[in-house]
C-alpha cells in the first residue's frame, strides 16, 4: 500500500502494539507498524501513534525518537502508555520511575470536554499496564482525564498531541475503540482500508515485481497458501503451484484440494510422495523423530519438484512479520514453513527472490481478500490442518492401516459436525487413534481393538483452546457409526482437555 495519509504506529515493544494496528484497520483506516529504528522513514502519515513498551523512559538506552522530526510531520500524535510518558518528557515534563506495576482495570474520569472522549461514559473501565507515571507536567500540557483517584491518565499538549496511560486497544478497555476512533477523527482525511483497493494494489505490485518470471508456491489446501495461489493466478503471472501429498492427508483430501483449485481456475501439480514418507516413518514412534523426518523429507521433496526457481511466493502473514521484527529487531520476516531447514529460502530471500504479498494482512483480512477473489466460503472457513498431517493424530508407530482407520473415523466425525451445524462453530475438530487395544465383545467373542479419540476445540488464535460441549446426540451418532462402520475400533472417547496444559493435537 502507498504510505500516504495512513496511520503510522511506532513500535516501542508493547505486547499489544499489533492490536493497535488491527483496531485502526477495523475502524476502516490503513495502519502500518514501524520499528522505532526506522523513524522518521514512515512515508507521509496522516496520524502517528506511539505504542506502549516494556522499558522505562529513565533507562539510558530507552527507545527514543527524534522529536523535531515527529513535530515536523505536522499531524496529530497519540502516545499510549510509554508513548505518553515519552511525549511528556519531550515537551519538557518528567516521569517518575516506580518498581510497582499498576496492572488491571481503572475507572476513567474525563475532566474536560475533549473530543477524544466524546461519547465515552464517566467511570468507563480502562486497562492499565505500567510502572512509571508522568510526574511534572510542562506548561503546554493539560490533564484531560484521570483515574478514580484523581491521578492524571490522559494529557493533551498543545493542539494535536494526545497521551493516554491506559491501553485503548485491548477489549478490557470497554470504550477503547471509541477513544481511538475519536483520535482518528481529529486527523483530517486518512487513507481508508478497503480490501478491494488492497487487492488491486497487490495485483499491480505482483505484476511489476514478477514480470515474466516464473513464481513457485507450495499449496497445502489451507487458507493462506490457497489465497496466495489464487491471487498470483488473478495477477496473471506465470505461477506453478505445487501440492505435496505426503501420505498423511485425510480421506479424499488430495482429490478435494485438486478439485477445489480446479474450480477456482488454478491447476496445481501434485507430487505423490506418500510411499517415501511412509517408508521413512516406518517403525518410528518417537514424536520428535517423526516430526523431524517429515520436515526434512518435505523440504527435499518440495525442492526437488521446484528445481531452479526464479521466484518463490510464500503465504507469510502480518503477525509472522511483526513477531520477528520485534523479537529479533530485524526486518527479515519469519520464514513461514513448518520445516526447520530453510537455507534455500533464506538464500532466495537474500537475492530478493521471495515474494510475500500477504505480509501486511491479518488472518481475517486474508479471508476477506479470499472472498473478494471469489474463493468459496467452505475453503476459506476450513479448519486448520497441521503440516505433518495425520502423523500428529497417530501416536506411536504410523502404518497405512492405522492411517486408514483415522481417515474413516475423521470423515464420519466431520460429516456429523457439518450435519448438526457445528463445523463452523468450532476452531478445529478431528479423530485420532489411541494406540492401545482395549477389550470389547463382538458376537460371543472378546475383541481387542483400537480406541479412537474425538477432539473439538474453540480457540481465538491456537495459543489457548477449550474443548467444546457438543450435543450428546451428535456424539452418540458419531460413536455409533464409527463402532459399526470402521473395522478395528471398539471404543470411542471424547477429549475434554483444555490447552494448556494439553495441546490441540496429540503429538
Ligand atoms: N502438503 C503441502 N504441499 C505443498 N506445500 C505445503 C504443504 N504443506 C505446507 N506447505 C507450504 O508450507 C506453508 C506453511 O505450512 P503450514 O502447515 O505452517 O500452514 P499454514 O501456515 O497454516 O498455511 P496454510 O493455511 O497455507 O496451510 C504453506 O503455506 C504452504 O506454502
Amino acid at each position: 500500500m502507498q504510505e500516504i495519509n495512513h496511520v503510522a504506529v511506532l513500535d516501542f515493544g508493547s505486547q499489544y502494539t499489533q492490536l493497535i494496528v488491527r483496531r485502526v484497520r477495523e475502524l476502516g483506516y490503513f495502519a502500518k507498524l514501524y520499528a522505532t529504528e526506522d523513524f522518521p522513514n514512515i512515508g507521509k502519515p496522516g496520524a502517528i501513534i506511539l505504542s506502549g513498551g516494556p522499558r522505562s523512559t529513565s533507562e539510558l538506552d530507552a527507545p527514543d525518537i527524534d522529536f523535531e522530526a515527529l513535530k515536523g510531520f505536522g499531524v496529530p500524535v497519540l502516545g499510549v502508555c510509554y508513548g505518553m510518558q515519552l511525549l511528556n518528557i519531550k515537551f519538557g515534563g518528567s516521569v517518575a520511575s516506580s518498581n510497582r506495576r499498576e496492572y488491571g482495570p481503572a475507572a476513567l474520569t474525563t475532566v474536560t470536554d475533549e473530543a477524544l472522549y466524546e461519547g465515552v461514559s464517566q467511570n468507563s473501565q480502562v486497562w492499565m499496564s505500567h510502572s512509571d507515571t508522568v510526574k511534572i507536567l510542562p506548561d503546554c500540557a493539560k490533564v484531560i482525564a484521570t483515574n478514580q483517584h484523581g491521578t492524571p491518565v490522559s494529557l493533551k499538549w498543545g493542539n494535536s498531541f494526545y497521551g493516554i496511560q491506559f491501553h485503548p486497544e485491548v477489549t478490557h478497555s470497554h470504550q477503547g475503540i471509541r477513544i481511538l476512533h475519536n483520535f482518528l477523527l481529529q486527523c483530517g482525511e486518512l487513507a481508508p482500508f478497503h480490501i478491494e483497493d488492497f487487492k488491486r494494489e497487490l495485483i499491480e505490485n505482483i505484476r511489476t515485481t514478477v514480470g515474466s518470471k516464473q513464481v513457485v508456491c507450495g499449496v497445502s489446501g489451507g487458507v493462506d497458501s490457497t489465497v496466495l495461489a489464487v491471487l498470483l493466478n488473478e495477477a496473471g503471472v506465470n505461477v506453478r503451484a505445487i501440492f505435496v501429498d505426503q501420505g498423511l492427508m485425510r480421506k479424499n483430501e488430495g482429490d478435494e484440494v485438486r478439485n477445489n483449485f480446479h474450480r477456482m481456475g488454478v491447476e496445481i501439480e501434485t507430487v505423490d510422495a506418500s510411499e517415501r514418507f511412509l517408508t521413512a516413518l516406518s517403525g518410528v514412534d518417537d514424536p520428535e523423530k517423526k516430526r523431524k523426518i517429515i520436515g526434512e523429507l518435505f523440504v527435499d521433496v518440495f525442492w526437488d519438484a521446484v528445481g531452479n526457481a526464479e521466484m518463490l511466493a510464500q503465504g507469510t502473514l502480518y503477525p509472522d512479520v511483526i513477531e520477528s521484527a520485534s523479537n529479533a529487531k530485524s526486518k527479515a520476516s519469519k520464514i513461514k514453513t513448518h520445516h526447520n531447514r530453510v537455507d534455500r529460502i533464506l538464500e532466495l530471500q537474500e537475492q530478493g527472490k521471495v515474494l510475500e504479498p500477504l505480509a501486511e494482512l491479518f488472518k481475517d483480512e486474508v479471508r476477506a481478500l479470499g472472498t473478494s477473489l471469489g474463493i468459496p466460503q467452505d475453503i476459506l472457513m476450513r479448519h486448520p490442518f497441521p503440516g505433518p498431517g495425520l502423523a500428529v493424530r497417530c501416536p506411536g508407530i504410523i502404518t497405512e492401516d492405522r492411517l486408514e482407520i483415522i481417515r474413516e473415523c475423521d470423515a464420519i466425525f466431520i460429516s456429523r459436525l457439518k450435519e448438526y451445524g457445528w463445523y463452523d462453530k468450532v476452531w478445529q475438530a478431528y479423530a485420532g487413534l489411541v494406540p492401545v487395544k482395549t477389550v470389547g465383545v463382538k458376537g460371543d467373542e472378546r475383541s481387542y481393538e483400537w480406541a479412537i479419540t474425538l477432539r473439538a476445540v474453540v480457540s481465538e488464535d491456537a495459543m489457548t483452546a477449550d474443548w467444546v460441549e457438543l450435543p450428546s446426540a451428535l456424539l452418540r451418532e458419531t460413536s455409533n457409526r464409527i463402532l459399526n462402520e470402521v473395522k478395528g475400533v471398539n471404543r470411542v472417547l471424547y477429549d475434554i482437555s483444555t490447552k494448556p496444559p494439553a495441546s490441540i493435537e496429540w503429538e
